[in-house]
């Protein structure tokens, strides 16, 4: 089958590789698309994203649907011809974490394109069954590729405990903060507020829906949120770009006894926090990783057509020219490229 390998930072080949075959719990899946993401883009750039280093050659590639081809000897829920998205995360099932439902913090767990684990830029994955969700005909394999980033943001919805009426604030207007959007708007959050430093995304965060847009460099984002909600805040934050800026703009524009809730992952982990502001204010502050039990709301949101998760992506590319699309996908207009394999 055809892989797109990275060998070294700034090089994709195409690979001849084995076809892998299903074990007992597993499904053989036919690619059909996958999406580029901002860590895969990492990988490619740099080699590594922190500790995880590319040592060996690495297949990328964490957001993907495609066909079933074929199912292991155990597996009784799924058949050839199905469509399904694929988790890409499969926890070890035994931790602790795993036996409190919270499994996306399993430390075993193993994630597509994350080294030394290979991921789906490829024609086949074998995947477990219990970590690939049935496609109903009214989603398409698109979507179901977008199911992963779909789920960071109802992840970061959950967490944010939105609700009904709330305003909201998301820093940063990337697949993440737009997708955030979708999940907080069907979440019942009302009045949405997006920043962003490149004019294109604020656009982009217009056209799908933000009731306004603030660029940080040309006002002061904790005055612009006041002026917009009557010199109160927001009643939640969501940080979705990593940028130290805004992860200090954010606790200035949540109200008090508000949410704020960080999702971007900065190159600077160390960030000065005014714990007096968070006490006095009596505010929330919460993580957020990845994603748990979110792909049947995902799959459950498209099949509705309560969110738009294909209405960000700007261009597909086929396997031969994956390489290609990973330059495409790095400029900062850019939301999300697809990587077109099968079906
Ligand atoms: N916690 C988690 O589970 C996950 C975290 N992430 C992280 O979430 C963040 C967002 O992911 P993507 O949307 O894929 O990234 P992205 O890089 O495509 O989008 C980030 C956006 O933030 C904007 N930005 C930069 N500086 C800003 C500032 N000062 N104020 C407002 N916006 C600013 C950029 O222009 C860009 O549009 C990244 O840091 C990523 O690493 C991504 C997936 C999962
Ligand atoms: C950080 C990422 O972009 C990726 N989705 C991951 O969860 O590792």
């Amino acid at each position: 089958m055809r892989t797109a390998v990275l060998r070294e930072p700034g090089r994709l080949d195409i690979e001849d590789r084995p076809r892998p075959d299903p074990a007992p719990d597993e499904v053989l899946v036919a690619v059909g698309e996958v999406g580029i993401c901002g860590s895969d883009l990492h990988y490619y750039e740099h080699g590594r994203i922190g500790d995880y280093v590319v040592e060996n050659p690495l297949v990328l590639g964490h957001e993907s649907a495609g066909e079933v081809v074929a199912v292991g000897e155990r597996v009784t829920d799924l058949e050839p011809g199905d469509r399904v998205a694929l988790e890409p995360g499969v926890p070890c099932r035994r931790c602790a974490h795993c036996k409190r439902g919270e499994y996306n913090l399993c430390p075993d767990v193993t994630f597509m394109a994350t080294p030394p684990d290979d991921g789906a830029f490829a024609e086949y994955v074998a995947w477990p069954a219990d970590f690939a969700y049935r496609l109903p005909d009214s989603v398409s394999t698109r979507e179901g590729a977008l199911c992963e980033p779909l789920s960071v943001g109802i992840h970061v919805a959950r967490r944010a405990e939105v609700g009904v009426g709330d305003s909201v604030l998301i820093t940063g207007a990337g697949p993440i903060g737009l997708l955030a959007m979708e999940a907080v708007r069907s979440a019942g959050a009302t009045d949405i507020f997006v920043s962003d430093v490149v004019d294109a995304k604020l656009r982009r965060a217009e056209e799908r829906g933000a009731d306004a847009t603030i660029d940080p460099t040309e006002e002061d984002l904790g005055a612009a949120v006041a002026d917009a909600t009557g010199g109160e805040g927001v009643d939640v934050a969501i940080e979705a770009s990593g940028a130290k800026s805004a992860i200090a703009g954010s606790l200035d524009a949540v109200r008090r006894g508000g949410t704020v809730v960080f999702v971007g992952l900065g190159d600077e982990a160390e960030v000065p926090l005014d714990v007096l502001d968070i006490v006095d204010n009596e505010l929330d502050v919460r993580g957020s990783f990845r994603y748990r039990n979110t792909y049947p709301a995902a799959i459950e949101l498209l099949a509705d057509g309560a969110v738009d998760a294909a209405g960000i992506v700007d261009f597909e590319a086929d396997l031969e020219d994956t390489d290609d699309a990973f330059q495409r996908a790095m400029d900062p207009e850019t939301v999300k490229g697809m990587v077109r394999i099968g079906k």
